[in-house]
């Protein structure tokens, strides 16, 4: 019965049409025109054809064939249509999906108008190079809750930032983890977002870190450190420190009548790369005794760092960079391997200590190497541990270093202040040389400065993305739904009123002036330098015993000024790094050194 109004000629008529100028269509440009025109005229009757006919279920299924027979020979039916026919595709999907994300997903949140209809805005502001600044902006523009994405909200508020961290929150850490695998197809400490996963690296690692030894909070039941087993660690300190200060003693200082200017930032770094290669392996890599960067782990990383941080923001393009990996070649070429001699290729060293030494008894205390493997983490693992490792504890603490330093430097009273504090310790002989670490706790001013640097110039300003919970969550008044993306604005959380009234200002009398609860409330925010929760910074003893070290024994042989005041150093950070120097004119200082 219904055969007659589907064979109609109209619909017939496509099918004819195809087969006959086929040739044409795929031979030149402009049948090809005509042929989508007319590809068009005959779907619009097709589909009008359908509107305007009784509905039936042959009838329908007629019209779905058709019309799936017709876009598959139109969109697909050479190589330069498909891929236009994808394109199409995807901008048109891309578009409804954003345009439906604006409208229904977080749009009461206020943000910069752009950034709520694609990820270009985040893109332009990790490119800028002072992405804290550019956060900062946007936070006091918009409020403690800004949108910065289609999906991603940007938060400064220091309490609601502890309860998304704390250790019984629902977030989970969000896919820009995924850009800080090392292994593509392996998630490391901090690229884990797996809550159970994570801890039980996290516990496992503890012990290892930096061979201290670690309790569980009994509130929190946060694995942390005590710093108390550090013996070791603290002779490793001194021996790391004294070999930067004898470096500058010997070639760096300047005399009344001349100058040698020397680049303070990227020795603190070469300090640290020793440290932590020290206490990693046993032995320090030799950056701070051959003045360079050994094996251009450095380098390498300042260089794919702004890389990394890029790929962060589209990490569907992880899947590409996991099928690559299976692929040797690629693998070889595009991530660190254990055959390369330079670079990220640190994992080298580590296998190469791995093979050289006989396996690590259980009980062996030694270096962090060895206390990994000793724990259970397989050699494989250990690879991208370490060079995690080698990365999350070097870079940090020489930012928050050259920050301070910068910060006490061009502060005359606060300069004055603290050598007089490091003097006087050391004329009443409180002090040793080096300084030991609960000596260096014992300074008030020296904390004070220390607090204040970080607090100023935190050295992780990345936005450590969490996702809310499936069922949803308010934060700040507002209701984000499942699956929002939270990032963390760690620069405006330390310049909020529980600081005081001049939060932008480094002043560490803050900490002393400040009462005993309103000192707790400062500490508790400030806290969230070094993160917070089951993710809190593994490695903040160490951070903070190498500042207690460095400043007192550079404060207390040298006198140091910048070179340039309009510019003390050039900073392009990109969330972790300064990458740039900072150059000094360092002078010694008789009485003391
Ligand atoms: C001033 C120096 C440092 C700062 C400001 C800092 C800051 C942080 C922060 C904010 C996190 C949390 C990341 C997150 O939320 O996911 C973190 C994690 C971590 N840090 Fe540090 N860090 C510093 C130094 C160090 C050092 C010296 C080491 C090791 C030697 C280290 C090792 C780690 C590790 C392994 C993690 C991952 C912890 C986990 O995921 O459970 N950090 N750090």
């Amino acid at each position: 019965m219904m055969t007659p109004t589907y064979y109609r000629p109209p619909a017939i008529s496509i099918n004819t049409t195809h087969k006959a100028p086929q040739a044409e269509f795929s031979a030149g440009k402009a049948s090809s025109y005509l042929d989508l025109n007319f590809a068009l005229i005959s779907l619009k009757m097709s589909v009008s054809d359908r509107i305007g006919a009784p509905e039936s279920h042959p009838r329908f299924h007629g019209v779905l064939a058709e019309l799936t027979h017709l876009i598959l020979r139109r969109c697909f039916n050479s190589v330069e249509q498909t891929a236009l026919s994808v394109v199409t595709l995807w901008l048109l999907t891309y578009v409804l999906t954003t345009v439906y994300t604006r409208c229904t997903r977080i749009s009461g949140v206020p943000g910069p108008f752009w950034a709520a209809y694609s990820r270009f805005w985040l893109l332009r502001a990790y490119a800028s190079g002072c992405l804290w600044q550019i956060y900062h902006n946007t936070s006091l523009t918009y409020g403690p809750l800004t949108r910065i994405g289609p999906n991603q909200v940007l938060l400064s508020d220091p309490e609601e930032s502890m309860r998304i961290l704390a250790p019984r929150s629902k977030y989970e850490r969000g896919p820009w983890y995924d850009a800080f695998r090392i292994e593509p197809n392996r998630p490391n400490i901090i690229s884990q977002r797996h809550r159970s996963t994570h801890l039980r690296m996290r516990y496992q690692m503890a012990p290892g870190v930096h061979t201290l030894w670690f309790i569980c909070h009994p509130l929190t039941n946060v694995t942390q450190y005590s710093g108390k087993d550090i013996a070791n660690f603290e002779n490793i300190m001194n021996v790391r420190v004294l070999d930067l200060t004898d470096h500058i003693t010997a070639d760096w200082t300047s005399t009344a009548d001349s100058t040698v200017v020397f680049d303070l930032g990227r020795w603190i770094r070469h300090l640290t790369m020793d440290t932590i290669t020290h206490i990693s392996f046993g032995k320090p890599l030799g950056y701070v005794e051959n003045g360079q960067d050994v094996m251009n782990f450095t380098g390498v990383v300042e260089q794919l760092l702004p890389v990394v941080l890029r790929f962060s923001l589209f990490t569907e393009l992880k899947y590409v960079l996991q099928v690559l990996a299976r692929i040797p070649c690629f693998r070889r070429k595009l991530f660190p391997h254990s055959t390369h001699s330079t670079g990220l290729g640190g994992i080298k060293i580590t296998k190469d200590i791995i093979n050289s030494r006989p396996p690590p008894e259980p009980r062996t205390k030694s270096d962090m190497l060895n206390s990994f493997l000793c724990h259970g983490i397989s050699p494989t693992e250990v690879e991208s541990e370490m060079v995690i490792a080698l990365v999350a504890g070097s870079d940090t603490t020489s930012t928050g270093l050259r920050a301070t330093i910068l910060n006490i430097i061009s502060n005359p009273p606060v300069y004055r202040k603290l050598q007089q504090e490091i003097d006087e310790a050391i004329t009443r002989g409180l002090i040793s040389s080096p300084i030991q670490d609960t000596e260096a706790r014992r300074l008030p001013y020296l904390q004070a400065c220390i607090y204040e640097g970080l607090r100023c110039h935190p050295p992780l300003v990345m936005p450590r993305e969490r996702i809310a919970p499936p069922e949803g969550d308010t934060v700040c008044g507002y209701h984000l739904p499942g699956g929002t993306i939270v990032g963390l604005n760690v620069w405006t959380s330390q310049r909020t009123k529980v600081y005081g009234t001049d939060p932008e200002v480094f002043r560490p009398e803050r900490w002393i002036e400040a009462s005993d609860e309103q000192r707790r409330a400062m500490r508790k925010v400030w806290d969230l330098v070094f993160g917070y929760g089951t993710t809190k910074c593994l490695g903040e003893n160490v951070a903070l015993m190498t500042m207690n070290k460095v400043l007192p024994e550079l404060f207390r042989r040298f006198d140091i000024c910048t070179i340039d005041p309009q510019r003390p150093w050039h900073s392009e950070c990109y969330g972790i790094f300064f990458q740039k120097g900072f150059n000094v004119r360092v002078s010694k200082r008789e009485a003391f050194s």
